[in-house]
C-alpha cells in the first residue's frame, strides 16, 4: 500500500498520525532496508509491501485492542520490531520491552530506537523461556504481543507467563487462526488464560487474511511454566 493510503486507513480507523510519526515510519523503512543488506531482518523490502505487511499489519492490532489503556507491553520474538515498534510509534506513551533470541536483531532494534527517537524501549537478547521465569519479568506486563514466532500452543507458553493477572496476550496470526486456537485450547487454559476476542481483517491491497486474537489472563501461570528452553516446541502442551 502506498504511504498516503496507509495514513488514510489509519485516519479512517480513528488514528490520524502527525507529521513526526509519518517521518518515523519512513525512517524505519529506510533503516530496515539498509540493515537488511548486512543482517537478515526481512524478506520484504519493497516500500509499499513493508508499509502493508509490516507496518499496517502490526498496527491493525490497535483496531481491536485499546493500547491507550495500557502502560507496559512486551513483544516476544519481535525480530525487526514487529508488531511492537509500529504500535509504539502510534502510542508513544507505551513502555516497551522486546525479547529476541537473535542478538544481531537486538542490535538493530537499539540503533533503530535511537535513530527514531523512541523512548522507553528496552530490547533484550535471549529466549522467552529463560526470561519468563525471572521475577523482574514474570507477570509484570499489561500486554504481551507476538507475530510469526511459533504455533499458538507453543507461543502461549512463551508469552502468557509475562502477562499480569488481569493483563492480555494479543497475538497476530494469518488465516489458520481458528485451527491454531483449537489446538491451543488446553495450553491457554493451563497457563491461566481465556480467549476473549478473535477478529479478522484483510490487508487492504494484498487482501491476505489476518487475525488478531486477544487472550485475557485471569489466573497466575503455574510455576512449572514456561518449561526449559526448547521444551515448549519439542513437547507442546496438548
Ligand atoms: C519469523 S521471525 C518474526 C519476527 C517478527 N515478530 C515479525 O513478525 O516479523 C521470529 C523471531 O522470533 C525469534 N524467536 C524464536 N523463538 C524464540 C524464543 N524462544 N525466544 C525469543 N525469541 C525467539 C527469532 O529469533 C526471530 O527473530
Amino acid at each position: 500500500m502506498e504511504i498516503v493510503q496507509f495514513e488514510q486507513e489509519l485516519k479512517d480507523r480513528g488514528f490520524p498520525i502527525r507529521p513526526e510519526q509519518a517521518k518515523q515510519y519512513e525512517r524505519y523503512y529506510e533503516l530496515l532496508v539498509e540493515w537488511n543488506e548486512k543482517i537478515n531482518l526481512t524478506a520484504i523490502t519493497d516500500r509499499e509491501e513493508v508499509y502493508e505487511k509490516h507496518f499496517y499489519d502490526s498496527v491493525a492490532a490497535a483496531f481491536f485492542f485499546d493500547f491507550g489503556k495500557v502502560d507496559t507491553l512486551i513483544d516476544i520474538g519481535a525480530g525487526a520490531g514487529f508488531p511492537s515498534l509500529p504500535i509504539k510509534i502510534l502510542f508513544p506513551h507505551l513502555k516497551i520491552t522486546i525479547i529476541d533470541s537473535l542478538n544481531k536483531r537486538i542490535s538493530f532494534l537499539r540503533l533503530l530506537c535511537d535513530e527514531l527517537g523512541l523512548q522507553d524501549v528496552t530490547p533484550l537478547h535471549g529466549r522467552a523461556e529463560d526470561f519468563g521465569v525471572k521475577p523482574e519479568h514474570r507477570e509484570r506486563y499489561d500486554v504481551v504481543t507476538a507475530r510469526a514466532v511459533a504455533r499458538l500452543n507453543v507461543l502461549a507458553e512463551y508469552c502468557m507467563p509475562f502477562a499480569k493477572v488481569g493483563g492480555d496476550f494479543v497475538v497476530l496470526k494469518g488465516s489458520h487462526a481458528s485451527s491454531e486456537l483449537n489446538e491451543a485450547k488446553k495450553a491457554i487454559k493451563t497457563l491461566g488464560g481465556k480467549t476473549e476476542q478473535v477478529e479478522s481483517l484483510q490487508l487492504p491491497t494484498d487482501q491476505a487474511e489476518r487475525s488478531i486474537i486477544a487472550i485475557h489472563k485471569f489466573a497466575p501461570t503455574p510455576k512449572g511454566y514456561p518449561r526449559k528452553a526448547g521444551l515448549p516446541t519439542k513437547k507442546p502442551i496438548v
